[in-house]
């Protein structure tokens, strides 16, 4: 038998001269003359050469993750794209392809028509070990692929760097099987975290989009995540499988582009996610149409045609009754009004006339979804109205706002966005242009922001990720009908889980896994495939050192050169700030879409489905506190590390009782503050800047200054706002 040096030097061979040839590819891709007969079609394959050329895996990446031999000794090199020689001859074969399907699902129960299954592990394009499975020889160890093997345990170990990659050189059977999953279906993956939903989900569109490729381009398929960060954090995955051109977006991109950041407080939240909220606003929409006088008279060209209200009114019921977006029932009724128009001897082309634009504007306004909104919450009585028989009238006054006096100048909450895309629907209609939708963590989206993705499938296949266990906010769950309700119901719901969980190491899933009980009782664990290089770090201290203890340990993780998250509740944020300012840590803002940095600062909700080598969580009663479901969010929080885990707490590190009042936090006092005049502004959100306020001054100076500080900060929002006060009363330094 040959020695394992030979053998890896016999492999070496055959991955470099696939690399010879992916080069020459690449090479020609570059170098082929326009053999176009026309300019158009020159330019059209000069694009399809280079995006197959910026699709080709760079020079120095492995050309091939495993070898599959067949019982006929056929063999096969594995690998993210297909390399054929000068002579056509296959040297490597992708991996969405069935032979590369047999390869990850073979297993001593199934061994897909394989002999061996050879996964090698490979630094740049140099092998530098490789492990066999030789079915035959395997009768006792039925314990099947899905567990873990050992080229995934050495993967999993690697660092992290803000980017999520893709894991073709390490796929496992049951995830592939999802993977390939028939297109047909709304599929549910579900799992706890750190099984690979998400992993899962990009590569199944990778093989969808290979597989199906005559019926599904990169354009056809839309990917929605749950914020900015998070997109962020996937977004280079399909490229890196070479599937450019796919829609990736958070769920707050969808609808109308407005301005955002109004808060809101939960019950409007709750209520604006509601479905319930479709029908008021369709409602509301039909309200605006108007009713003619009992005679309209027009002038055209010095002469006067009057139309009766009674005829005017049926073509209005008319178009009201005839179906389609408002906006093209109106173009129905404007074709209507012109042809009573030319019936009583008017202008043939009365469509286009001011009169007849005017008698249309006033029964049947034109308005953009901003604008329509708008005047609906700013409207006690139109509300009320379009409530009837579907809301209260306390819920319908919890909606009412006043609008800003310019629609330029409207600020929106996140809550409105869903609606505005609904309200877009029922004026223009939308085009359900996408054959395939991915969902990520879809367990905590409202109706309203199921619909506004239902809407967009025109053929409801979808893929849907997440977990119940993690499910938290307005909108927590604990079933998935209750988000599969709101989705098309063209094809079969199958709801399919991941078992083993990748990310987490033993030690911390040890300790998160104590919330579950609690947090989500129905919820089976994951099973954990490795250990961690250190127990979690569980650090008490008194409030006021918090925020010094995190910086400390934050720095510690990165001189050790690891990706660094802390995972902070509100409660915390500014003293932790300050305290990151105050010892030269900069740090990356998830909330602002930044993931780049070495360290970032997350909040619970912002942590889902992102994972670093080292996480510090701060101050877990806050955590709870923060959510209704609590435990789930702070279960998240614990969730997200590779490898290192740092507790800091004043309070109970790992709280398992109902939430408690957040140690150390300043009671609200809602008392002295009158409402603002500014629409925009919530007294939450005041009480929320003064407690952030109060952390920050009484953090960075002693009790004895706080005067001084609260007079220099008045003095300098006079300055700002331009405002006069008594001289001498304030001073700067
Ligand atoms: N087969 C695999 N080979 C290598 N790495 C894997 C594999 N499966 C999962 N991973 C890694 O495990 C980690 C967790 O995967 P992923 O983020 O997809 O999990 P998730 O189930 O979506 O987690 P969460 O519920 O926290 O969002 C990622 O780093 C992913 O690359």
């Amino acid at each position: 038998m040959e020695s394992k040096a030979a053998e890896i030097a016999a492999e070496q061979q055959h991955f470099d001269l696939a690399r010879k040839h992916r080069e020459r590819i690449r090479a020609e891709l570059g170098e082929a003359p326009d053999a176009a007969a026309n300019p158009g079609a020159g330019r059209w394959l000069a694009n399809f050469r280079r995006n197959r050329r910026d699709n080709l895996a760079a020079p120095e990446q492995q050309v091939a993750v495993g070898r599959a031999d067949l019982d006929d000794d056929e063999r096969y090199y594995i690998g993210r794209e297909t390399i054929l020689d000068d002579q056509r001859q296959v040297l490597v074969v992708n991996w969405q392809s069935d032979l590369g399907r047999r390869y990850f699902e073979a297993s001593p129960d199934d061994p897909q028509g394989l002999s061996l299954k050879r996964t090698f592990t490979v630094e740049a394009n140099r092998i530098v070990d490789f492990a066999d499975l030789v079915f035959a020889q395997l009768v006792e160890a039925i314990e099947a692929l899905d567990g873990p093997d050992g080229a995934l345990l050495a993967e999993l170990n690697r660092g992290r760097t803000g980017a999520m990659q893709d894991i073709v050189a390490t796929i496992q059977a049951a995830q592939y099987r999802l993977m390939r999953f028939p297109l047909e279906h709304l599929l549910v993956i579900e799992g706890g975290p750190g099984t690979g939903k998400t992993a899962v989900a990009l590569h199944r569109v990778s093989w969808l989009l290979y597989n199906h490729r005559d019926t599904l381009r990169p354009r056809d398929v839309l990917i929605v995540g749950p914020h900015p960060a998070f997109t962020r954090y996937i977004r280079g995955v399909l490229p890196s499988l070479g599937d450019e051109g796919v829609e990736q977006v958070d769920i707050d991109q969808l609808g109308p582009p407005v301005q955002r950041g109004r808060q809101e407080d939960a019950p409007v939240r709750r209520l604006k996610g509601e479905a319930r909220m479709a029908r008021l606003l369709a409602r509301a929409l039909e309200a605006r149409i108007g009713a003619p006088e009992p005679a309209e008279r027009m002038l055209f060209d010095g002469r006067f045609i009057t139309l009766t209200g009674a005829e005017v009114a049926a073509a209005v019921a008319a178009a009201r009754e005839s179906g389609g977006p408002y906006a093209v029932r109106r173009q129905r009724l404007r074709a209507a009004l012109a042809q009573l128009v030319r019936d009583r001897g008017g202008p043939a082309e009365a469509e286009r006339l001011p009169p007849v634009e005017n008698l249309l504007e006033r029964l049947w306004p034109l308005q953009s979804a901003a604008a329509f909104l708008r005047n609906l919450l700013g409207s006690r009585r139109r509300l009320l109205a379009a409530a009837e028989g579907e809301m209260s009238e306390q819920e319908a006054a919890l909606l009412y706002r006043r609008g800003a006096d310019r629609l330029s100048e409207q600020v929106w909450s996140a809550a409105d966005g869903p609606l505005l895309d609904e309200v877009d629907d029922l004026l223009n209609g939308t085009a359900g242009r996408y054959r395939h939708i991915v969902v990520d963590e879809v367990q905590d989206l409202s109706p309203m922001q199921l619909r506004a993705i239902a809407r967009r499938s025109s053929t409801g296949s979808m893929t849907i990720v997440g977990d119940l266990a993690q499910s938290t906010g307005a909108w927590a769950r604990d079933r998935w009908e209750e988000v599969t309700e709101h989705l098309p119901q063209t094809h079969q719901v199958v709801v399919a889980g991941l078992r083993y969980g990748y990310r987490v190491p033993r030690q911390v899933y040890e300790l998160a896994a104590k919330l579950l009980p609690l947090a989500a009782p129905g919820v089976e664990p994951a099973t954990i495939v490795r250990d961690g290089p250190a127990d979690p770090g569980i650090h008490v201290v008194e409030a006021g050192e918090r925020a010094g203890r995190v910086a400390q340990i934050a720095r510690d993780h990165l001189e050790a050169q690891r990706f660094v998250g802390i995972v902070c509740p509100a409660a915390c944020r500014a003293e932790l700030e300050f305290a990151l300012a105050a010892n030269d840590l900069p740090w990356g803002r998830a909330d602002q879409g930044e993931l780049d940095r070495a360290l970032n600062l997350v909040s619970p909700q912002e942590a889902k489905g992102l994972e670093f080598d080292a996480v510090v969580v701060v101050e877990p009663e806050a955590i709870v506190a923060e959510d209704p479901r609590g435990h789930r969010l702070l279960f998240v929080a614990l969730t997200r590390t590779i490898r290192y885990l740092d507790v800091v707490a004043s309070g109970d590190a790992l709280p398992l009782e109902a939430p408690q009042p957040v140690p150390g936090r300043i009671p609200r006092q809602r008392t002295v503050v009158e409402p603002d005049p500014d629409p925009t502004v919530e007294l939450s959100v005041l009480d929320r800047l003064a407690e952030d306020l109060t952390a920050m001054i009484a953090g960075g100076s002693p009790p004895a200054m706080w005067d001084e500080v609260l007079q220099r900060t008045a003095a300098l929002l006079d300055e700002r706002s331009g405002r006069e006060r008594p001289k001498g009363r304030h001073h700067r330094a």
